[in-house]
């Protein structure tokens, strides 16, 4: 049993792919190295450096290695940027899962576990969203990946592909040190770059209708996430049914001005956050109910958000911290 792992050099992806690894699933890796990091990935683990744009040379890596099944985790991710970027968002995230669907079919692969996201709701109506909250999407990656959950349920129509798709909500923290979220728009590590380099972090936008003015958020923990992918995989390995999607949120929603304040308390640096205008493309507030993934993934927070915050903060001081952007 050998599972590919698309952006399996990323942040999610190279926790991803160590939890495959310690559950004997045999992860292989196909990067692009658009924003993954080589030594996240272990020496033992076959890597490819490739696109899932390029058909064929799936096709090559996936007979090569007899591979099973798929976590298709590459993509590019940054909802507000993707506002100012529509068409790269779609050729990576709706031409890039095409591409690969139609690889797996030629090679006869026949499971995925497809990484979604909160995105595809846009801003809900509901203080909890369930899987059959409308979809509503705000921003093209929201869109993005939507058209791949879309894509990925017609492939289970028309040629019996068993599959999930796992609406992930904010991840953050580190599984090791060695693994941090390196991206240069999102929250954790722009607000550690700033303060490993004596800047001041800034929130973006203080006049949402929430209760302290900053946009809030469910942020669960990459390790206790990457769980849940091993989970799926496993099942859909043993033939099981699982739902077509599962949120992957805590119940709980922090706002911006929560996770500053969290940040002064760990790092014991007590800034004042920049206010700076709104980042378009945010909806104001996101939080999961995610029971469906603890009824059938035995999706569990097992990581306070101190330790979030915590785990997040020592990986960014081991490693080159990310740039502003
Ligand atoms: N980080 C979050 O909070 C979050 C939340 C919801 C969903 N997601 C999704 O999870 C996935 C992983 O996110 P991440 O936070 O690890 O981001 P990341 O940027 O660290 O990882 C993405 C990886 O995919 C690779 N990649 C990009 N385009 C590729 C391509 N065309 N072919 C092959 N590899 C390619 C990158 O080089 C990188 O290693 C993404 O699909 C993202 O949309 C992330
Ligand atoms: O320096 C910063 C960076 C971000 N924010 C705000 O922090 C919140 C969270 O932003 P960010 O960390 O960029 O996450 P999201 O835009 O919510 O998107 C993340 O979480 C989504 C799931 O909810 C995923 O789909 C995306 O891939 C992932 O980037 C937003 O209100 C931002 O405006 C700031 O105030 N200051």
């Amino acid at each position: 049993m050998s599972w590919l792992v698309t952006g399996g050099a990323g942040y999610i992806g190279s926790h991803v792919v160590r939890c495959l690894d310690e559950a004997g699933l045999a992860p292989v890796i196909v990067d692009s190295m658009s924003s993954g990091i080589r030594s996240f990935a272990p020496a033992h683990v076959p890597f490819y450096e490739a696109s899932v744009l390029d058909r064929e040379e799936l096709v090559r890596i996936m007979d090569a290695h007899s591979i099973t099944g798929v976590i298709h985790l590459a993509g590019y991710k940054y909802a507000g940027e993707s506002v100012k970027f529509p068409l790269l968002t779609f050729e990576q995230n709706v031409t890039g899962t095409a591409r690969l669907l139609e690889a797996m079919q030629q090679a006869g692969v026949n499971n995925m576990v497809f990484s979604s996201s909160a995105a595809v709701y846009g801003t809900p109506s509901v203080a909890l969203v369930t899987e059959q909250t409308a979809t509503e999407p705000e921003s093209p990656y929201g869109q993005s990946k939507l058209i791949g959950e879309w894509l990925i349920r017609d492939q289970g129509i028309a040629a019996g592909l068993k599959h999930t798709s796992l609406r992930y909500f904010n991840v953050v923290g580190s599984g090791s040190e060695e693994l941090y979220d390196a991206s240069p728009h999102n929250l954790f590590p722009l607000v550690f770059a700033a303060l490993n380099s004596g800047a001041t972090p800034k929130i973006f936008g203080t006049d949402y209708d929430t209760t302290d003015g900053t946009c809030v958020r469910d942020y669960v923990h990459v390790a206790d996430l990457a769980l849940a992918h091993v989970e799926a995989a496993k099942k859909l390995e043993a033939g099981q049914e699982l739902e077509p999607v599962y949120n992957l949120g805590s119940g709980d929603g922090v706002s911006v001005r929560e996770i500053m304040d969290a940040v002064a308390r760990v790092t014991g640096n007590q800034f004042q956050p920049l206010l700076e205008p709104r980042r378009p493309g945010d909806p104001a507030r996101i939080v999961a109910d995610g029971q469906l993934a603890a009824r059938d993934l035995g999706w569990a927070m097992r990581h306070s958000l101190g330790q979030m915050v915590d785990s997040a903060y020592r990986a960014s001081q081991a490693l080159t911290p990310a740039k502003e952007a």
